[in-house]
């Protein structure tokens, strides 16, 4: 069958459409999406990488022909700090490691967690309440920090257990962040001097990363040591599910290095995105009030009195829906890329062997073809006779297929559990419009202030 090129829209000479990409990359990428039905093809420098706009074929990408879709570009970036992980990558190597790593996320593993993300909101709530008393019963808080020390605190907890010193962590939040804006930068453009050249931005990548890993060295030979000196000692933590995990045929357990990498990409894919989501949650919450009360009332009458348990995450239905809802119009993880390994048709349309693929769960999720007034924030669109309607690869924050995120489940429980026990407490409201701005994930531009107060209700 012939196969046709895939419309290429037309860019400037050298840089392609790296310019207006890079200038505000949402804005260009839904404008792509409303020209184009199926495919576009555009152009970063050198680069070349076609968007995918339609839930069947990224289906076949992500799911029906997976093997024929890998991990490229994009993810040799992050395997700068990620190394060989279950996110960067590919093959047998990865099938091994995810299903050495999968049975820590099992539900009777993740009811074990549901403790600590109670005792970390409610440490929360507490020092928000000291503030607030101190505060005449309101206070402006940076909402994006604040999310990020609380998932932070979460996602160690979870990993190292509670024997960790938080300062330890606190303290590497700071280069987690220099890494992750220096990768996004490189993800961006093409041409970089490679790492050996000693640039500044290069010296600040090294120091970064060396100071990360040493405290996640310290962290797996401090438990290597207390299994060594007994090994008796029950630790309830991923770290001490990955360290003891064996692969049923082989018997082999993880290396240093392997514990290393899963670790620090667990570390890092599991708070940001996390602490993206629940900043988007509480921008769209400080301006729907009516759907906070709806919230709270559901909280009332599930958990009463009480922190919520496990059973208690099933039970908070509206509050599920309205999770879904944050994580459609404001995906973490906004844009997913795979490379093609040989020629690839796409319909009628050739993707030459090497090249990028790439859909946006950001565009996809305000496609007027999958939803009605896509930019309304609508918990409703998560009832279960909507999502039925719907094709199943229209709503992909936590990717499809063998690749999707290991993660999703223990993040959604998490912000289930944060949500419902914020809004029991306290309610928000906007205090300026936020902009997204797409790094590695979909963060906010500023700190998103957020006023907050005691809620008078109950
Ligand atoms: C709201 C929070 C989260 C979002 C939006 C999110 C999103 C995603 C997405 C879209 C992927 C697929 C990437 C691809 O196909 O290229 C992914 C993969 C992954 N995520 Fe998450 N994630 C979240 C939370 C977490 C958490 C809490 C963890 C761990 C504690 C985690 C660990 C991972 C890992 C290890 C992978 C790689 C899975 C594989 O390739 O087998 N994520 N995540």
């Amino acid at each position: 069958m012939f196969l046709k090129k895939a419309p290429v829209l037309k860019g400037v000479f050298f840089f392609g459409h790296a310019l207006e990409f890079g200038r505000d990359p949402l804005n260009f990428l839904l404008k792509l999406q409303n020209n184009y039905e199926r495919i576009a093809q555009l152009r970063i420098v050198y680069l070349k990488v076609y968007l995918l706009v339609n839930a069947e074929d990224i289906k076949y990408v992500l799911q029906e022909n997976s093997k024929s879709f890998v991990k490229g570009r994009a993810y040799r970036v992050l395997g700068q700090v990620l190394g060989n992980g279950i996110l960067t990558s590919h093959g047998e190597f990865w099938h091994r490691q995810r299903k050495l790593a999968q049975p820590a996320f099992y539900k009777q593993r993740l009811a074990l967690l549901v403790d600590i993300m109670n005792d970390e909101t409610m440490t929360l709530v507490k020092r928000w309440e000291a503030t607030l008393q101190q505060e005449n019963g309101s206070t402006t808080l940076p909402m994006t920090k604040e999310m990020m020390k609380a998932t932070l605190l979460i996602v160690t907890k979870s990993l190292f257990g509670t024997g960790i010193d938080p300062n330890k962590i606190a303290h590497i939040s700071q280069d987690i962040d220099t890494l992750n804006e220096i990768l996004s930068m490189q993800m961006r453009t093409p041409v970089r001097f490679p790492m050996w050249v000693p640039t500044k931005t290069n010296q600040r990548f090294k120091a970064a990363s060396e100071r990360l890993d040493a405290v996640i060295q310290e962290i797996i030979s401090t438990r290597r040591n207390a299994l060594e000196s007994n090994p008796e000692a029950q630790f309830d933590d991923l770290l001490q599910m990955l360290i003891t995990a064996k692969d049923e045929e082989t018997g082999e357990q993880m290396t240093d290095k392997q514990l290393r990498d899963e670790i620090v990409t667990l570390f890092i894919a599991g708070h940001e995105t996390t602490a993206m989501a629940m900043s988007w949650a509480m921008y769209l919450l400080a301006q729907h009030p009516e759907i906070v009360q709806k919230m709270r009332r559901e909280a009332q009458e599930v958990l009463g009195e009480h922190l919520p348990n496990f059973e208690n995450i099933r039970q908070l239905t509206y509050t599920s829906q309205v999770v879904n809802e944050v994580l459609r119009l404001y995906p973490p993880a906004w844009a997913i890329s795979r490379q093609v390994m040989e020629d690839q048709k796409i319909g009628e349309y050739l993707i030459p062997a090497k090249e990028q693929v790439f859909f946006c769960p950001y565009l996809l999720h305000r496609n007027k073809a999958y939803w009605t007034n896509p930019e309304e924030f609508n918990p409703d669109n998560f009832l279960p006779e909507r999502i039925k309607q719907r094709p199943s690869y229209s709503y992909l924050p936590f990717g499809g297929g063998p690749r999707l995120c290991i993660g999703n489940n223990f993040a959604l429980m998490e912000m289930q559990v944060m949500l419902a026990l914020l809004v029991k407490h306290f309610d928000f409201e906007k205090m300026e419009n936020v902009i997204p701005d797409p790094q590695i994930t979909l963060k906010p531009k500023g700190n998103m202030p957020i006023k907050v107060s005691m809620t008078s209700e109950f």
